[in-house]
């Protein structure tokens, strides 16, 4: 398993594509939004946009679902600064927690739950935060809360976790079903957090390079993709 800061990630070079950004809300019935953005640090009104791809793919991973169970977006986009913030507020809350560990390590941990500024993929419009809700609005059992750490759930949070109830590990396995099939990849210590086209991607794929740079909100608003027809 890769951290996204290891070595082999952050090496791969990004191409910047000019890859328009997709209201996620707009797409289908089957894919939901949290809207009271309860669960995540940002404010930023782009929360919900991704990069036309991810839309597309999302689209079609959300068709293969099984009956009466929808996709739930906690989070797409994130802005730069917000990333900052993040990083800068559990890495804080890392040193006094684990004030006993070389820098290096709690480092370390603080990268198994949020991505440091430069390598990113939330930024990028690239990556997608995302659990499952069925049609009365309930969400499915993932083994941990959205969010949680790892540190804080005894690893739990890690995708192939042994630590859940089988319930939450089929749970997991839909997900996964339907978004692996359509080319997104997980990083594996949150079950939640999925991308396509950036260095981890690229890395897994065996791609020689990510598709996307970061982008700030002035060129997300100017760079919209065009009303489709979704359904
Ligand atoms: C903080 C969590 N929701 C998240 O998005 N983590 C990944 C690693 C990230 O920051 O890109
Ligand atoms: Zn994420």
């Amino acid at each position: 398993m890769f951290l996204i800061n290891d070595i082999e990630v952050i090496k791969i070079p990004v191409r910047n594509s000019k890859e328009p950004f997709c209201n996620l809300t707009e797409i289908n019935k089957r894919i939901k939004v949290d809207l009271s953005m309860s669960q995540i640090a940002s404010k930023s009104e782009y929360f919900s946009y991704a990069r036309e791809t991810i839309a597309i793919k999302l689209l079609e991973a959300a068709l293969l679902l099984p009956e009466g169970i929808n996709f739930y977006i906690k989070e797409a986009y994130r802005p730069l600064q917000q990333q900052k913030d993040s990083f800068n507020s559990v890495l804080e809350y890392n040193r006094k927690h684990y004030g006993d560990l070389p820098e290096e390590e709690i480092y370390l941990e603080t990268c198994k739950y949020v991505a440091p500024p430069e390598y990113a993929p939330h930024p990028t419009g690239a990556a997608i935060d995302i659990t499952l809700i069925n049609d009365k609005g309930i969400e499915s059992d993932m083994g941990t809360e959205f969010n949680a750490t790892p540190g804080e759930t005894d690893n739990a949070t890690y995708f192939h976790s042994d630590n859940i109830s089988d319930e939450a590990r089929e749970n997991r396995r839909i997900l996964s079903r339907a978004l692996s099939r359509m080319g997104f990849v997980n990083y594996e210590p949150e079950w939640w957090h999925w991308s396509i086209g950036d260095r981890y991607w690229a890395l897994l794929k065996n791609e020689d390079a990510a598709k996307y740079d970061v982008v700030d909100g002035n060129w997300i608003k100017k760079n919209t993709c065009e009303a489709m027809e979704w359904k």
